[in-house]
């Protein structure tokens, strides 16, 4: 096996997909995800960031490291987001989790049903983050073109369907949040969504708080509120990803910090396809409870 990182590695990177039970991934993605599942040990102080990629990771994970140093902005700016959580799937993810100090904190966009089996029997501390799928949608038509390995970014009409039939990384929106959505009310799991940190940003971090056991002073929700606005965070480079390798982004296509509101599906989806996206949604979600989510 070659090693991750390596120019040999490099050079083994491809545009095709991996498809892993059903779900297609990037080839950046570790090897054998059947191991990892069986094999990674998720201890009672981990904490997780979970989510489908484009629901605002990223602004969580700030929201969760400023909280862990309560609003001290100096780790934000000095490590690079995958450093301070590095994605479990990714390559290189289980060595940088491995060298962490306890609370150890990862992130990771698998479904549930692929995830290290550990964590349900774990205390460890779960964030799952959600957004509109018609902003994901958006959203990663917009990153997944700057992505050098990613594909089917050639025009919005062919993300678009792809999309729908789940045919990008990390495989279904609607399978995804399903099989997560089967945690909620357990009690070492949080969900939150895009849209709820939008609306009360201040609530969002109290809650986002008290969930980690970091009561904080309102001094330091302060100070963690200035440091997580769209602004401050497109200017960190520790956070904005101008700092992923120019071998898998190509920096002139476009950056992660694009927009940052909700809603911005208005200005992409034709009626035709907000047509199209309300038929799959009505049917995919059928099985869940109304008012679950924001944007319904
Ligand atoms: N502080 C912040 N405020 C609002 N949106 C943010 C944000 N930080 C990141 N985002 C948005 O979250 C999306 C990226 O999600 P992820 O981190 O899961 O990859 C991007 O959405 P847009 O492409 O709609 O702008 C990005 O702009
Ligand atoms: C392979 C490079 C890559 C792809 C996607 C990334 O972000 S995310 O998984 O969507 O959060 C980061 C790096």
């Amino acid at each position: 096996m070659t090693e991750p990182g390596s120019l040999a590695w490099v050079a083994a990177l491809s545009r095709d997909y991996t498809w892993v039970e059903g779900v297609p991934f990037l080839s950046t993605t570790t090897g054998d995800l059947g191991a990892l599942r069986d094999g990674f040990v998720v201890r009672d102080g981990d904490i997780v960031t979970v989510s489908y990629p484009k629901s605002g990771t990223t602004w969580i994970l700030e929201i969760v490291h400023l909280v862990h140093t309560r609003g001290d902005p100096r780790w934000v700016q000095s490590v690079v987001s995958w450093e301070r959580s590095p994605w479990l799937e990714k390559a290189t993810g289980v060595g940088g989790i491995n060298r962490q100090a306890d609370p150890r904190f990862y992130t990771s966009h698998l479904p549930l049903h692929l995830f290290p089996t550990s964590l349900f029997t774990s205390k460890a501390k779960c964030v799952y983050v959600m957004r509109n799928p018609r902003d994901i949608l958006v959203s990663g038509y917009h990153f997944w073109k700057t992505i050098k390995i990613a594909k089917y970014t050639e025009s919005f009409e062919v993300y678009f369907e792809k999309f729908l039939q789940g045919e990008v990384p990390f495989g279904s929106w609607f399978d995804h949040v399903g099989g997560w959505l089967q945690m909620r009310g357990k009690e070492n799991f949080l969900f939150i969504s895009y849209e709820e940190l939008h609306q009360d940003i201040r609530a969002s971090v109290e809650q986002i708080s008290r969930f980690l056991g970091t009561e904080l002073n309102p001094e330091e929700v302060d100070s963690v509120l200035q440091h997580v606005t769209f602004q401050a965070m497109k200017e960190n480079k520790m956070s904005n990803f101008s700092l992923l390798p120019d071998f898998l982004m190509d920096h002139s296509k476009g950056c992660l910090m694009r927009k940052g509101i909700a809603g911005d599906w208005r200005n992409h989806f034709t009626v035709a396809q907000t047509e199209a996206f309300d038929r799959v949604y009505r049917e995919k979600m059928a099985g869940l409870p109304r008012g679950l989510f924001p944007w319904d």
